[in-house]
């Protein structure tokens, strides 16, 4: 049987956990308990909490000190069904939160810089595991006060119930935010044992001809080999262009493209950009383009 490890390390999920010095503190960190629409009357020694980030919205929940924390005893917040209705439901503070499903299972338990913005990453990323969610809003919240109250939440769970939340399990990746996946780059060849039947120019010509924007580059569209080719990349990235891209530097699938594309293209340098089949340059060129605006209206579709 297989045996589950524990690691009681938390998961950043949603918002990452930056590093924050740690604030010096007489006093130790405070717990809020997040209670919608109306301040829990669960705990003893309640006062308001003061630090309200955003005056506009009602601040709707109550400080204790850490010594009560306590997961059962916080009551569960039902999500809405919209993630748009999210923000509204929960506070945008940082701290731990409890994410049970519709048979009141406890799923995950995670740590946020922003409690309403992760629980609109679940509810959009795993719908049918986010029925309702427990908060515990950390006031001093550097990182040692968020892993304590996340560890006291986790404890007390697998005291309860003998098991790690699911999402909590290592290898769980449900909770955790993925990068977005990235296109593979393209290759112009089967590969260097093949004989080519056709002219490398003509390949080049119809690579550039079929795909709206090409980026001829130096190393992968994830590792770029150079800072000229990175800065290209990181532009097209950033604007979201959907763009194809092909490592000069690739000797297998690639095979003297380097030269030949300087040939075709009149341009002795990379990264090269072709839109619509035209060469439109290299990193100077894209580079004073974003910065005027004129890319976007270029590469859309
Ligand atoms: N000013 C150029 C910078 C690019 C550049 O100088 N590239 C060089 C070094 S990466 C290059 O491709 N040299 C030719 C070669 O390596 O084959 C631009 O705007 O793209
Ligand atoms: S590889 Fe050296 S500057 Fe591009």
């Amino acid at each position: 049987m297989a045996t589950n490890t524990i690691n009681l390390s938390p998961i950043h999920s949603t918002s990452s956990l930056r590093l924050l010095s740690s604030r010096s503190s007489q006093n130790a960190p405070t717990l809020s308990f997040y209670s919608h629409p109306r301040p829990s009357l669960t705990f003893p020694s309640i006062s308001l909490n003061k630090s309200n980030k955003n005056p506009s919205k009602p601040r709707a929940f109550t400080t204790i000190t850490s010594a009560h924390k306590n997961l059962t005893e916080t009551e569960l917040i039902a999500v809405p069904p919209l993630p748009d209705e999210v923000s509204g439901k929960f506070p945008s503070d940082a701290g731990v939160y409890a994410v049970y499903d519709n048979n009141e299972e406890l799923q995950f338990i995670g740590i946020s810089r922003d409690i309403a913005a992760s629980v609109t990453v679940h509810l959009k990323s795993v719908p049918e595991l986010c029925s309702a969610v427990k908060v515990g809003v950390v006031d001093e919240p550097d990182r040692a006060a968020l892993t304590q109250a996340w560890k006291s939440w986790m404890e007390e769970h697998i005291k309860a119930s003998g098991k790690i939340p699911p999402g909590n399990e290592t290898g769980n990746i449900t909770w955790v935010r993925q990068p977005p996946k990235k296109k593979p780059d393209l290759r112009l060849t089967p590969g260097r044992h093949v004989q080519l039947t056709v002219p490398l120019e003509e390949l080049i010509d119809k690579l550039v001809k079929e795909n709206k924007v090409v980026a001829f580059i130096k190393g992968s569209r994830s590792a770029p080999m150079c800072g000229f080719s990175q800065r290209v990349v990181g532009i097209l990235e950033g604007e979201g262009v959907d763009y194809e891209s092909i490592d000069v530097l690739d000797e297998e699938y690639n095979y003297g493209l380097r030269e030949t594309l300087k040939k075709y293209s009149n341009w002795p340098t990379f990264p090269q950009i072709f839109v619509n089949g035209e060469l439109v340059g290299g990193c100077d060129i894209l580079t004073s383009m974003y910065e005027k605006g004129e890319l976007a209206p270029l590469v859309k579709k």
